[in-house]
């Protein structure tokens, strides 16, 4: 198959689909790998790198998607790219149509073959081509929420944990799961008093067991919820219903509840945000401000640690690139696994969880 691999456009993303190792994989398996100039610039890759795995480099994005069977990127195709795909042709990247759905419009309109990577199912469970980008993500939660606490960003000025003497900031993580986990990890790292929700009670008593009381676990519910609001310094937005938009865990109303100048990290923000007054922002201008809370809602995390996102990105998504180059969209039909990960395909969103959430 041919493979392409065009450079990611989307605001400040600098991961790659292909770091030069997967391509070789793929090159050693019998495809053939066409990469746009540049498009490993971000993780410090050159085209000579590329080469060296086997790769031929092209000038254009153009180039990428006219030629291409399968194209491997890391974000949602972006307006200008969904017209450029075409039937018969798969697309693999992280799609979040749920909450999308012009999107979601555009590649029925392309007739692509969409095989999202947040979809996409392990044998024990979980979301393995998620988990990797949600790591990250989660460890990145704390370092923006501490970030946005300071005063000079608009923030109440907390230091997450606090001196000898004087409080430390108090985290509150909505869902354990390993956005969740790896945010609180990092807040119990940094001294922070740190409290997890989540709907699972296995869940929380994995939790409990493994932060041994340096973190508390809670039942999530509303009035649960609201109780944490008014004590928490960050409220780390971390939720999800496979394929659904994100539930909204704090609707507008309970912001009074909080501190003023306290932060919301809505890490869900991808999946539409579990905070009501969330919208998507980028590492540009990645804070705004309601009702005096800080928001943060940077829907592509990872791409600010492009080098260690690529690489965590390839190591989960190569299995089943390969698997799809091999044996094209079949490959969908003949691993249970793979198959929910297909969203789009002959012009219709086929993955029932999201063809629910939007609608259709
Ligand atoms: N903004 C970004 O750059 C990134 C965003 N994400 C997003 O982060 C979100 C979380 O991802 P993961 O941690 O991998 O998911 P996960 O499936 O590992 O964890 C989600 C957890 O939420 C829990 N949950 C569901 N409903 C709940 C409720 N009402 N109250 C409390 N907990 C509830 C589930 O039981 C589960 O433990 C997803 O939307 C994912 O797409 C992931 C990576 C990067
Ligand atoms: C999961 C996702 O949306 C990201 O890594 O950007
Ligand atoms: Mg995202």
């Amino acid at each position: 198959m041919l493979v392409g691999v065009p450079k990611e456009i989307k605001n400040h993303e600098y991961r790659v689909g292909l770091t030069p190792e997967a391509v070789r994989e793929y090159c050693a398996a019998g495809h053939q790998v066409i990469v746009e100039t540049n498009a490993g610039q971000g993780i410090s890759k050159t085209d000579d790198d590329y080469r060296a795995g086997g790769a031929t480099i092209v000038d254009s994005a153009e180039e990428v998607f006219a030629r291409a069977d399968m194209i491997v990127k890391v974000k949602e195709p972006q307006p200008n790219e969904w017209v450029q795909l075409r039937e018969g042709q798969i697309l693999f990247t992280y799609l979040h149509l749920a909450p999308d759905p012009d999107q979601a419009k555009g590649l029925m309109d392309a007739g692509v073959s969409a095989v999202a990577y947040e979809t996409v199912t392990g044998p024990g469970g979980g979301l393995p081509l998620l988990a990797p980008m949600s790591e990250v993500a989660g460890r990145l939660s704390i370092e923006a929420g501490a970030m946005a606490l300071r005063a000079h960003n608009g923030g109440r000025g907390t230091l997450m944990g606090g001196v000898p003497g004087v409080l430390p900031a108090k985290v509150v993580v909505l869902g354990g799961g390993v956005v969740g986990t790896q945010a609180a990890r990092m807040a119990v790292g940094l001294g922070a008093s740190v409290e997890i929700f989540d709907k699972s009670l296995p869940r929380l008593r994995q939790l409990d067991e493994m932060f041994q009381g340096r973190a508390v676990t809670r039942y999530s519910t509303a009035g649960t919820i609201e109780q944490a609001l008014s004590g928490a310094d960050v409220v780390i937005g971390a939720v999800l219903i496979p394929g659904a938009s994100a539930p909204h865990l704090v609707p507008r109303e309970d912001l009074k509840l909080m501190k003023n100048r306290a932060v919301l990290v809505d890490v869900a923000i991808d999946q539409g945000g579990c905070f009501e007054t969330s919208k998507p922002t980028t590492h540009e201008d990645p804070t705004y401000e309601v009702d005096g809370i800080i928001h943060y809602c940077v829907a592509n995390m990872p791409g600010a640690v492009p080098l260690t996102s690529s690489y965590a990105l390839n190591n989960a998504t190569l299995p089943y690139g390969l698997a799809l180059a091999e044996r094209g969209i079949a490959a969908c039909e003949e691993d249970p696994h793979l198959l929910p990960g297909l969203n789009v395909h002959q012009g219709k969103i086929v993955n029932a969880a999201v063809a629910e959430s939007l609608g259709f």
